[in-house]
């Protein structure tokens, strides 16, 4: 069994994996960063709440986002499981070929998303993660990372109008019930959800013409079941894409993995 580890600027998601069988996936919040004992603690409550020890786990793989988080869980892991975790980087095998102008300065989410999708969906294709930030990742028909685009993510959005804003109401943005508000919640539920659904299509459209063909549009992160219902493109939404891309990765990086 391998443990996954997500490290996101919001949240931190553990998954465990037998073979190519997702058994769990855990969240824990990034943004009240524990000490590796506090993680080693986490982690035990996880396995146990799973009927699961530590002896049971081959090894993991971490993908972060966070550099200060990524030392200290990380050295939770090597206590933990006995063995240092294995650290996604550009470096690694991914199944795909990095194209843009930095490799080593892409977000490792953005890398991982991209080797989840590229067993599963037909190429090119487009993975877009809404998390703290909205992210797009293009794949050509090579298997070459193109690049993308960065957008605010959905609730950092809403939260700075929020914070700049002196008359605007907190509250929830869940189903917009129609797209002209007929007051101020509905105006910025309906500014958020159907604004980034809109942007979503507008970006895709834009894409496939840069690219000259269609591509396959997959979404993951937290604001994805919120959000792609609204939107006109056709879009797969798979939530646990990153996790999936982590254990592909490990699969290829590690000697003793299992082939899918
Ligand atoms: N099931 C859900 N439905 C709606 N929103 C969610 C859900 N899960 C998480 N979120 C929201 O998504 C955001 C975090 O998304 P996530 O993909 O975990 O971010 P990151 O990868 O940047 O840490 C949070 O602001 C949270 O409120
Ligand atoms: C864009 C991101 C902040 C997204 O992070 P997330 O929303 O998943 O927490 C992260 O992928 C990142 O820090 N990227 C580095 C720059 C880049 O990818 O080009
Ligand atoms: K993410």
């Amino acid at each position: 069994m391998v443990l996954t580890i997500d490290i996101g600027n919001t949240t931190i998601g553990i998954g465990g994996f037998q073979g190519n069988k997702l058994l769990f996936i855990e969240k824990l919040s990034s943004r009240r960063p524990l000490s590796d004992a506090g993680y080693i603690e986490k982690l035990n409550m996880i396995l146990n709440k799973h009927g699961l020890s530590a002896e049971a786990f081959e090894g993991s793989m971490i993908s972060s986002v966070v550099p200060s988080v990524t030392a200290v869980f990380s050295s939770a892991l090597e206590t933990f499981l006995g063995r240092k975790p294995l650290i996604l980087s550009h470096k690694l095998d991914l199944g795909y070929e990095i194209c843009t102008e930095f490799p080593e300065k892409v977000g490792c989410d953005r890398l991982a998303d991209i080797a989840g999708a590229i067993s599963r969906y037909s190429l090119p294709f487009v993975t877009i993660d809404l998390g703290t930030a909205t992210t797009f990742n293009v794949l050509d028909e090579n298997r070459r990372f193109l690049g993308g685009l960065i957008l605010p993510g959905v609730g950092t959005a809403h939260r700075a109008l929020l914070g700049k804003t002196a008359q605007l109401p907190k509250g929830d943005i869940h189903m917009p019930a129609h797209t002209i508000g007929a007051n101020t919640q509905e105006c910025i539920t309906g500014g958020m959800l159907l604004g980034n659904a809109c942007a979503i299509d507008g970006l895709i459209r834009r894409i496939q013409t840069e690219l000259g063909q269609k591509a396959t549009v997959v979404a993951t992160g937290g604001y994805a079941t919120t959000v792609i219902p609204h939107c006109e493109t056709k879009i797969h939404i798979d939530q646990n894409l990153l996790m999936k891309g982590l254990r592909s990765i490990y699969e290829n990086n590690t000697s003793t993995g299992s082939p899918d």
